[in-house]
C-alpha cells in the first residue's frame, strides 16, 4: 500500500486459516488499520493479491459482505435509535442473523435494550459496537481494539464471548494494543512494524525468534542473584549441582509477550 510516494505496507505475506484467531500487533502507524481495511474491502490496495473468504475484497458481492463482520473503532451513526431497535434493523439485512435478545445478554447490555444509543456510556458503546459486528452471525470477524474502554468485568465477558465464538468456528482478526488480550485470545500473533511483518507465531515462537532470554533468580549468601539464559534448565541443573539440593528462592521467569514485543519494536526503531 502506498499513499502518494510513501509505502506504508511493504510486502506483507499472511495466511489466516479458517477458525483461527489472529492478533495483529504493532506500534502506532505500523499499518494495522490499513491492512485490515484492505482486507475488509474498505480501502483499495496499490498492488498485490488479496483473497478473503475466496474473493477479492476490491470486488465484493452482497453475499460475501454478509459473511463478514466488522467491529469498527467508532460507530457514529444512528445516535437517536434504541439499542435493540438498531440491532434488529441490522439483523434484517443478513440471511442468518443472531438472536438479538440473546446477543444483548451475552454482551451484558440487556438492561440497555431500550436505551438511546447516544446516551450509552463509553464502555457500553463499545460493547454495542461489538454487538453490531456480530449480529449478522459472520464467518469472519475483524475487530479493531475490541476492549478499549471496557471495565474489567466487561472485558472478561468479552473474552468469554470470543471463546464461545471461537468454539462455533468463527475466524477472527483482531488488532489490539493490549498484549495480555492478544496472548489470551489469539492462536497466533502477527507483529507488524513499519509496514512489514517482523515476526509471527505463538508467544513461545516469538520469544524464540526474538532470541528472548529467560530470567533465573535465586539467593546466595543472602543476596539475590540473576542470570539470563536461552535454556534455563541448564542454569537450574548447574545450580542444583552447586547447592547439592534445592536452590534457595529459585524463580524462573519466561519472557512475556510484552518483553518480546518491546524488544522487537525497539530493534525496528531507527538507531
Ligand atoms: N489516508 C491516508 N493518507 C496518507 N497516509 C495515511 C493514510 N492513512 C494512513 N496513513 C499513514 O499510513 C501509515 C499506517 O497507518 P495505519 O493507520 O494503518 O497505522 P496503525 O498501525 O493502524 O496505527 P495506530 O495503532 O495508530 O492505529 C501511517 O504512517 C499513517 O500516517
Amino acid at each position: 500500500m502506498r499513499y502518494g510516494t510513501k509505502d506504508v505496507l511493504r510486502g506483507i505475506d499472511l495466511t489466516i486459516r479458517r477458525g483461527e484467531v489472529v492478533a495483529l500487533l504493532g506500534p502506532n502507524g505500523a499499518g494495522k488499520t490499513t491492512t485490515v481495511e484492505i482486507l475488509e474491502g474498505f480501502r483499495r490496495r496499490s498492488s498485490g493479491d488479496v483473497r478473503v473468504l475466496g474473493a477479492d475484497p476490491n470486488a465484493p458481492d452482497e453475499s460475501w459482505r454478509s459473511r463478514i463482520g466488522v467491529v469498527l473503532q467508532t460507530w457514529g451513526d444512528h445516535p437517536r435509535w434504541q439499542v435493540a431497535e438498531l440491532l434488529e434493523h441490522m439483523a434484517g439485512f443478513y440471511p442468518n442473523p443472531r438472536d438479538v435478545p440473546t446477543l444483548l445478554e451475552e454482551l451484558g447490555l440487556e438492561r440497555e435494550a431500550g436505551q438511546i444509543i447516544q446516551k450509552l456510556s463509553g464502555g457500553q458503546r463499545r460493547r454495542f459496537d461489538v454487538a453490531l459486528g456480530i449480529v449478522g452471525n459472520p464467518e469472519l470477524l475483524f475487530v479493531d481494539e475490541p476492549t478499549t474502554g471496557f471495565d474489567p468485568e466487561a472485558r472478561r465477558n468479552f473474552h468469554d464471548l470470543v471463546e464461545r465464538l471461537r468454539g462455533d468456528g468463527l475466524t477472527m482478526l483482531l488488532t489490539t494494543h493490549d498484549l495480555h488480550e492478544a496472548e489470551r485470545l489469539a492462536d497466533r500473533i502477527v507483529i507488524l512494524i513499519d509496514g512489514q511483518i517482523a515476526a509471527e507465531g505463538t508467544t513461545a515462537d516469538l520469544a524464540e525468534q526474538a532470541r528472548a532470554e529467560t530470567k533465573v533468580i535465586w539467593s546466595e549468601d543472602g543476596e539475590e542473584q540473576v542470570q539470563y539464559a536461552r535454556d534455563p534448565s541448564e542454569v537450574v541443573w548447574q545450580l542444583h549441582k552447586k547447592f547439592d539440593g534445592p536452590i534457595p528462592d529459585l524463580q524462573v521467569h519466561r519472557p512475556t509477550l510484552e518483553d518480546v514485543y518491546l524488544q522487537m519494536v525497539r530493534a525496528g526503531e531507527p538507531q
